[in-house]
């Protein structure tokens, strides 16, 4: 089939009071299947955008993206978006009870979510099964970003799109979301990351591509 996602020529330009940004300049890539694929590059150089663009949040101004072969813009974006799934860097989570806002996207898709599934998910990201009956309102940031992931999880995505994911967390909890990375990409998903963190990145990198001046350097193979 080729690559899984393939990005062709795409430009991504703002226009704001304080003139034109251009983070994404003609770049071109392509994301086989399978692959852990680490995006590094200093702030505000367009990783973000790149993960919008990929999960169709906007629309290149310039180029195109195919995700199986097909440009995202013929896909319906629900189905999309349950795929290609983004995992954004700040939780946004219902201010209810972690078994609740586990279940949720299952229900979305009229399905019930089992409490072994939910218990599986939270002990990926570190979290014993008491967290079920826990409301929001009570975690810590690390905790809620965890969370956050979990939730994801429960989709199952064949693409998981994570920005920062370990930000907030501590050594043991990064080590705990790094192999469940790790997991995601042995199982066959593909896993992009943003991270700062060059020490992450060649902890759990297939291949490390690098976002600059609008220019995406990519393919550093990593193993
Ligand atoms: N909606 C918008 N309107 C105007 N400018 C924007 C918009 N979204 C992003 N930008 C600009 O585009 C550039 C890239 O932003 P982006 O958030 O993709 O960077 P990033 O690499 O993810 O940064 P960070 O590492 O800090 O998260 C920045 O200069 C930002 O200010």
């Amino acid at each position: 089939m080729g690559a899984l996602i393939r990005i062709d020529g795409v430009t991504k330009r703002y226009c704001s009071t304080n003139g034109t940004v251009t983070p994404l300049n003609r770049i071109s890539a392509e994301i086989p299947q399978g692959r852990l694929v680490v995006l590094m590059g200093p702030s505000g150089t367009g990783k973000s955008t790149l993960f919008r663009l990929l999960n169709r949040l906007e629309n290149p101004d310039v180029g195109e993206i195919t995700y199986q072969g097909i440009p995202l813009t013929k896909w319906d974006p629900v189905r999309l978006r349950r795929e290609v799934h983004y995992v954004h860097q700040t939780p946004i989570l219902f201010l209810d009870t972690v078994e609740e806002n586990l279940s949720y996207p299952l229900s979305l898709q009229g399905k019930k979510a089992s409490t072994e599934r939910m218990r599986e998910v939270l002990e990926q990201v570190g979290l014993p099964e008491s967290f079920l009956k826990r409301h929001v309102d009570e975690l810590s940031g690390g905790e809620r970003q965890r969370v956050n992931l979990a939730r994801s999880l429960m989709l199952d995505p064949p693409v998981l799109m994570l920005d920062e994911p370990t930000s907030s967390l501590d050594p043991k909890s990064v080590d705990t979301v790094e192999k469940m990375m790790i997991r995601a990409r042995d199982q066959g998903r593909t896993v992009l990351l943003i991270s700062h963190s060059r020490e992450q990145a060649e902890r759990v990198a297939d291949v490390l591509w690098q976002l600059e001046e609008g220019r995406l350097i990519p393919g550093q193979v990593m193993r």
